[in-house]
């Protein structure tokens, strides 16, 4: 099919020839602009009930490292919020910058974050799989987490020791047991605003909830992930997985809104 990376040649600029709703008018990652978001006394808490969830794996799929989870049932979900239904954690997901550089995809008063995690989310209750759901405009829900470079995270270790074994392209290993919930920030206040899929084929479906607190992971952390490959083990060239994100796109007149 399509091939599609963050090259030159292949990244974000010419996704659009491709796919065209990349010159959408609900397009994302955008930049936030916290001043200018409406605080909505009617938006609440949203509720991450993530206990009794069941990580698969990870994998490398040549364009992130990928936790995927058991979404049969409703075991583990994010509710509340601007959500009307509760939505299945089906996978997380990473993008990151290259080294001594910023590389998240959603960037607060036009300043970047080193990476952003995603954990992406589906309504079960309207669409009966998750490619029904990423079709729809209430399909999807992505929790977006900014990390900032500091201290080591404490936990953020159990995926970088993984990555070893996921360094090509088409890669992927047990990894099981693991619950998300170890690498939220303290506070859930967040902002909210329609948007899409960040990588093709940037379906308009993803109700964003980006959480204002960062987490603080260190450079030798993140220099791990700068470990993994684009490339398969087949390919001669070697190409370092980073810089794997989209930079923000017009907002087109969208309302960012601000939980209390
Ligand atoms: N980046 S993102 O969170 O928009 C995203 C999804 F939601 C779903 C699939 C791939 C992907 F990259
Ligand atoms: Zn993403």
């Amino acid at each position: 099919g399509h091939h599609w990376g963050y090259g030159k040649e292949d990244g974000p600029s010419a996704w659009h020839k491709n796919y065209p709703v990349a010159q959408g008018n609900r397009q994302s990652p955008i930049d936030i602009i916290p001043e200018e978001a409406t605080r909505d006394r009617d938006l609440g808490p949203i509720f991450l009930d993530y206990d009794r969830c069941t990580s698969i794996n990870i994998a490398n799929n040549g364009h992130s490292v990928v936790v995927e989870f058991v979404d049969s049932d409703d075991r583990s979900v994010i509710r509340g919020g601007p959500l009307d239904n509760p939505y299945r954690l089906k996978q997380f997901h990473f993008h990151w910058g290259g080294k001594g550089h910023d590389g998240s995809e959603h960037t607060v008063g036009g300043i970047g974050y080193a990476s952003e995690l995603h954990l992406v989310h589906w309504n079960a209750v309207k669409y009966r799989s998750f490619g029904d759901a990423a079709e729809a405009p209430d399909g999807l829900a992505v929790l977006g987490i900014f990390l900032e470079t500091g201290d080591d995270h404490r936990w953020l270790h159990m995926i970088t020791d993984a990555l070893f074994m996921v360094k090509y392209k088409g890669s992927d290993t047990d990894f099981k047991g693991f619950n998300p919930k170890c690498l939220l920030p303290s506070s859930l206040h967040y902002w909210t605003y329609l948007g899409s899929l960040t990588t093709p084929p940037l379906h308009e479906s993803v109700t964003w909830i980006l959480l204002k607190e960062p987490i603080i992971v260190s450079d030798k952390q993140l220099g791990m992930f700068r470990m993994l490959l684009f490339n398969g083990e087949d390919e001669d060239e070697r190409k370092r997985m980073e810089n794997n994100f989209r930079p923000p796109q017009p907002l087109k007149g969208r309302e960012v809104r601000s939980s209390n």
